[in-house]
């Protein structure tokens, strides 16, 4: 199995690629200029923030026909309800959350409005699995465009989707392109700050950093491949 892990920056995929035990990395940078780092059985991309980069850097990768598994992985909002800073959150379902209209009855999103869709959903087995390994909280993540900021959004995100344990800004655009290429889709997210009014002092990178390191060392005996002597 070739594994394609997604993150949105190289801090992010330094930690990701600090959780691997096998050997590498042999650095290169796709059309594009994406960075990728090759490991033992995993590439890690760095593909840029927010949705629309995500998805552009993804595809470019998974053009190459080369991946059997792709992994939005990085640092997140967690909703406090569901997701101390701290914990990792494993999605069960990846949402676009803001992607849609707003119209005199509320907001309506993409596949109300029939265009699209407007969830992709890991494979069940899988995705449970890795929750399971890593102790994660495990439910939906939200994609969203814009870092939500004030405690009436956040509340309006619980109300529309009670369920979710985080959001971030770049799973659905992973999820988006890893569909197109029919190959199944993952998220992953350390929680670095709760979703709520805006606290830039709140965030705790470093803590969700070395979560996001923690968890690449737990699923790196999944992801990597054995040399067939082992
Ligand atoms: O200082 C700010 O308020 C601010 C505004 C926009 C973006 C940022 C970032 O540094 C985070 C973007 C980056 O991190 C992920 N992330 C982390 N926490 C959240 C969140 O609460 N909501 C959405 N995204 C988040 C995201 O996936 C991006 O890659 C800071």
């Amino acid at each position: 199995m070739r594994v394609l892990v997604v993150t949105a920056v190289a801090a992010e995929a330094d930690s990701v690629a600090a959780g691997l035990t096998g050997p590498g990395p042999d650095a290169r940078q796709l059309p594009g200029g994406y960075p990728l780092s090759r490991h033992a059985g995993v590439d890690v991309l760095t593909a840029g923030v927010g949705p629309a980069a995500a998805a552009a850097g993804t595809a470019t990768a998974l053009a190459t026909g080369a991946y059997d598994l792709v992994v939005s992985a990085g640092i997140g909002g967690g909703f406090p309800a569901h997701a101390p800073v701290g914990a990792l959150v494993v999605a069960d379902a990846i949402i676009a959350a803001d992607l849609g209209a707003e119209t005199p009855d509320g907001y309506l999103p993409l596949d109300e409005l029939g265009f699209g869709r407007s969830a992709h959903l890991p494979p069940a087995e899988l995705a449970a699995r890795i929750a399971k390994t890593l102790d994660a909280v495990h439910a939906p993540v939200l994609t969203v465009s814009t870092v939500t900021g004030t405690a009436a959004r956040a509340a309006e995100l619980t109300r529309r989707h009670p369920r979710a344990a985080a959001e971030a800004m770049e799973g659905f655009g992973v999820a988006e392109a890893a569909a197109a290429h029919a190959v199944p889709v993952v998220e992953i997210r350390a929680i670095s700050n709760p979703v709520g009014p805006r606290d830039r002092a709140a965030w705790r990178i470093g803590q969700a950093l070395d979560s996001l390191r923690y968890a690449f060392q737990q699923l790196a005996p999944v992801l990597e491949e054995k040399p067939a002597h082992e």
